[in-house]
This record gives C-alpha cells, sequence and structure tokens, in this order.
C-alpha cells in the first residue's frame, strides 16, 4: 500500500487540476477534506459535515476513485467521516484504552492484520504456510533462511509478518524487524550520507527475526548487496531466523551477487502460486466475517469466479463491493456486486487478455507471423516483438512463468524473465518502445 498521505496529496492535486471543478469547489469540498488512514483498500477521509459528506459522495467519489488507481495502481475506496464523528470516535478509543488494531507498530512494522489467524490456508499456499509455521517454532534452526517466491498479492507478506506476530506472542520480547528490500536500501544510503552506519549496522543485526520483502529490488545495486550480505552473515552466525521473499527464485534475480544467491539457497525456498476456486471463497468468507458484513454463499461465489488472479484483486473487490452497498444502502447480493464490479469496470480488465490474444497483436503490429514470435529466430526484427509479448504475457495476465515460456514454444521460463526484464528497463529510456508497448496495451485493454 502507498503512503496514504502522498497518496491524498496527489489525488487532491488531481482534482485541483481538474477544470470541470471550480475553485471555489475545490476550496469547499477538497482542501477541507483530510486522510485519516488507508486500510484494506479504504481510505478514510474527515470531512467538515454531513452535507460535505453527501457532496463527496454524490460528484467526487467516482473522480477520486479514478485518480487512486492512477496513483496506487489499485483500487481504493474513500471512506467519510465527519469532524464530529471523528471526535467522538477518538474520546471513545482513549476511555476503552483501545487502540486502532491495524496499525503497524513502529518497531516492528508489523501489520497487526497480517497473522496466522487470518491466513486462510488453501491450494497454492499450503507448503508455505507450514514452513512458516515450522520456523515459528524454532526459529533460526529448521530452515534459514526461509525464502518465499510466487507472483504479486498472493500472501508472501502477509505470511511473513504471521511470523513475526507468532514469535512474538511466545515470546514478547523478541526483536523483530520487518523491512522491505527498498526501505532497506534508502536506510543505507541515509546511513552514509549522514555518517550514521554505526546506527544502521545495529538497527539491523541486533534482531532476533528480520524479515526482507521483495529482494529482487537488490537487484543492480552492487554496495547495497554488500551490506545485506554482512548483515546476512551476522544475523546467521549468531543463529537469528532470517525470511525473504521475492517475486522469482535468487538465481532469477538480475545481478545478484552469487555468494548472496548461495545463501538465499541455504535454508528453503517455496513458491506460492495463485488460489484455486475454492480458497479464494474460503478468503473471501474470512474477509466478510472479518468486516462483520452478511454476504450471501452464492455471491461469494459469483466474486471467486469473476476475480480469478491474486488475493490483494480480490479484497479490492470486496472492498469495492461493500463500499457500493453503503452508498447504496443495501445488502450485498449477487445482483449488486454484479452492478458495484461493472460499474466500475472491475475485474473485466484484465481477466479476458490471453496470451495468443497478445501474440496475435503484437504479430499483427510489427508485421510478423505467430510462428514467428513463437518460434526461435533470432532476427532484430522478431526478437523484440518476441519479448514484447512476453513482457505484456507476463504484466496482463496471471499466467506463471513456466506457463508463458510453454506458450512460446516451449521456452524456459528464465527466457521470459530475461525478456520480461530488458523491456522493463528499456521502457524508461525508448521513447519509441514505450509508445509501441502503450499502443499495445490500449488496444489489448480498450
Ligand atoms: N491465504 C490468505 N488468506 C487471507 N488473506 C490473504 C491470503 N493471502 C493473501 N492475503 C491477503 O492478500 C493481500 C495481498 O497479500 P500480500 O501483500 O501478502 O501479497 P504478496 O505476495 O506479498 O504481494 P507483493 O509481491 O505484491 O508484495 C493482503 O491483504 C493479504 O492479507
Amino acid at each position: 500500500m502507498p503512503n496514504y498521505i502522498d497518496l491524498w496529496n496527489n489525488i487532491k492535486n488531481s482534482f485541483e487540476k481538474d477544470d470541470s471543478m471550480s475553485k471555489a469547489s475545490f476550496g469547499a469540498w477538497v482542501d477541507t477534506a483530510e486522510p485519516i488512514s488507508l486500510e484494506n483498500h479504504v481510505m478514510k477521509i474527515k470531512v467538515l459535515s454531513n452535507l460535505h459528506r453527501d457532496y463527496w459522495t454524490k460528484h467526487l467519489t467516482e473522480k477520486f476513485v479514478e485518480y487512486a488507481y492512477q496513483f496506487a495502481d489499485q483500487d481504493i475506496t474513500p471512506e467519510f467521516v465527519t469532524e464530529d464523528e471523528f471526535e467522538a470516535q477518538k474520546s471513545n478509543q482513549a476511555q476503552s484504552g483501545s487502540k486502532e488494531p491495524e496499525f503497524s507498530t513502529e518497531d516492528t512494522q508489523l501489520n497487526g492484520r497480517y497473522t496466522f489467524d487470518t491466513f486462510v490456508i488453501g491450494s497454492g499456499n499450503q507448503m508455505a504456510h507450514a514452513a512458516a509455521m515450522a520456523v515459528s517454532d524454532e526459529p533460526g534452526v529448521l530452515y534459514n533462511p526461509l525464502f518465499f517466491y510466487g507472483g504479486v498479492g498472493l500472501g508472501k507478506t502477509h505470511l511473513m509478518h504471521a511470523i513475526g506476530h507468532q514469535l512474538l506472542e511466545n515470546d514478547p520480547k523478541t526483536r523483530v524487524k520487518y523491512v522491505t528490500s527498498e526501505a532497506f536500501t534508502n536506510d543505507f544510503i541515509n546511513s552514509i550520507q549522514k555518517n550514521k552506519t554505526e546506527e544502521f549496522h545495529e538497527k539491523y543485526r541486533n534482531v532476533d527475526l528480520l524479515l526482507v520483502d521483495d529482494v529482487q529490488f537488490f537487484a543492480d545495486k552492487e554496495a547495497t548487496q554488500e551490506e545485506f550480505f554482512h548483515t546476512f552473515e551476522a544475523l546467521y552466525n549468531a543463529q537469528k531466523q532470517i525470511v525473504l521473499t521475492s517475486d522469482r527464485l535468487p538465481n532469477e534475480i538480475p545481478k545478484l551477487q552469487e555468494r548472496l544467491v548461495s545463501r538465499f539457497k541455504w535454508g528453503l525456498s517455496i513458491d506460492i502460486t495463485p488460489p484455486n476456486l475454492e480458497t479464494r471463497i474460503a478468503i473471501l468468507r474470512e474477509k466478510a466475517q472479518a468486516d462483520n458484513v452478511e454476504i450471501p454463499d452464492e455471491t461469494l461465489e459469483y466474486i471467486a469466479n469473476r476475480i480469478d488472479s491474486n488475493i490483494r484483486e480480490l479484497e479490492g473487490a470486496m472492498a469495492r463491493i461493500q463500499a457500493y452497498a453503503k452508498l447504496q444502502n443495501s445488502a450485498i447480493t449477487t445482483d449488486l456486486a454484479a452492478d458495484a464490479l461493472r460499474s466500475l469496470n472491475f475485474g473485466s480488465n484484465l481477466s479476458h487478455i490471453t496470451i495468443p490474444m497478445i501474440q496475435d497483436k503484437v504479430a499483427k503490429y510489427f508485421h510478423v507471423s505467430v510462428a514467428d514470435i513463437k518460434g526461435k529466430k533470432r532476427m532484430k526484427s522478431i526478437v523484440i516483438p518476441r519479448q514484447i509479448a512476453m513482457y505484456l504475457s507476463r504484466e496482463l495476465t496471471d499466467n506463471s512463468l513456466p506457463k508463458i515460456g510453454t506458450e512460446f514454444g516451449g521456452k524456459d521460463h528464465t527466457t521470459v524473465i530475461h525478456s520480461f526484464d530488458k523491456i522493463k528497463s528499456e521502457l524508461e529510456n525508448d521513447e519509441e518502445l514505450a509508445r509501441q508497448v502503450g499502443d499495445l496495451k490500449s488496444e489489448l485493454k480498450p
């Protein structure tokens, strides 16, 4: 999830630049609103009064969702709280001594929601879950490091946080640290700039459990890799548990030092694959219970059939349906769910795109044959379209890397990763390529 304050500022800017909104309107409705939190795809926003809430709901919500998607690349719905309600909630909390349960605790950075209790076990994740439980029982002994890999939104971060929570429950004195590889990198750079490398070492080496998310972002970052190597060694030698996640296996991360690759493989690497229908239904049921909303079984099944990609999308769909039901002030039924997903074109944007469709479009666009796209010819005029087609297949479909390889004439999945990485990095500098990929994307998802 993006930082909600940055996200809100971006959304606010978009409203300000929107020609259809007068300066006075902007000042009255948008500028007076304030973000409070972002959790579970819902941004809580404080507004001045009921009148403001009504105006937002009727006139600005649709745009909000659209702008939020542009910046966060995910579906986020607003929930409005008036100043009075907000103050009342605050004083209730103060009286009962309760805290918002969902916020990360400052030191560990763990998300309170990502526990074993809220994790639904099913196809695709049961091995990973079992390994996570085993590591929680005997940290630093059995599988060190534990390495989860797999596609986006499938529960890698959730599981690693669950290990953190479990260790803290077993012993509240356990020093747990969660960090994304990007945050680790930034922290390291800052520590050099501010001459505080000693402090940096302390922070990451004096822990019992280190959780590092998305280590594929260490790719190409030589100095950070060097630093992480020493962090890893210090923890490993002290038998402290390390858990890592990535979207691919260690040896598939480009330009990752060999000694890191080999260390990442010392313990256990487990992939998490997309959930089947039954698991998706179970996850939706669990979310409905957690949110305390009634949703009929047939509606849960409808949603699970509709959204068959990843769990983050499932959660997004659920959040939208709940927000839609609130706006309509009605119960959640299959019809309402269908409306909510249809009105926002949700879930239908990508799931209909298939690899053969992509191959066909790319072949036509570059005036080559589909057989060439799938074949082995090494001419530049064919290799580039082939790599673009693989890139789009990874980006626009939920097929696994091996499946994409198979659909491209039985290529190895490392070839797919290589093509994807190459096009992704060239897109940043090559305007012509960016235009071509943009054209193809808009043809594929009009
Ligand atoms: N098995 C599960 N049961 C319940 N919720 C789940 C499960 N798997 C994932 N989720 C939820 O789906 C959302 C996405 O999961 P998570 O962030 O852990 O994915 P990820 O694999 O780390 O993705 P990324 O690679 O994009 O970081 C989270 O809100 C998480 O709680």
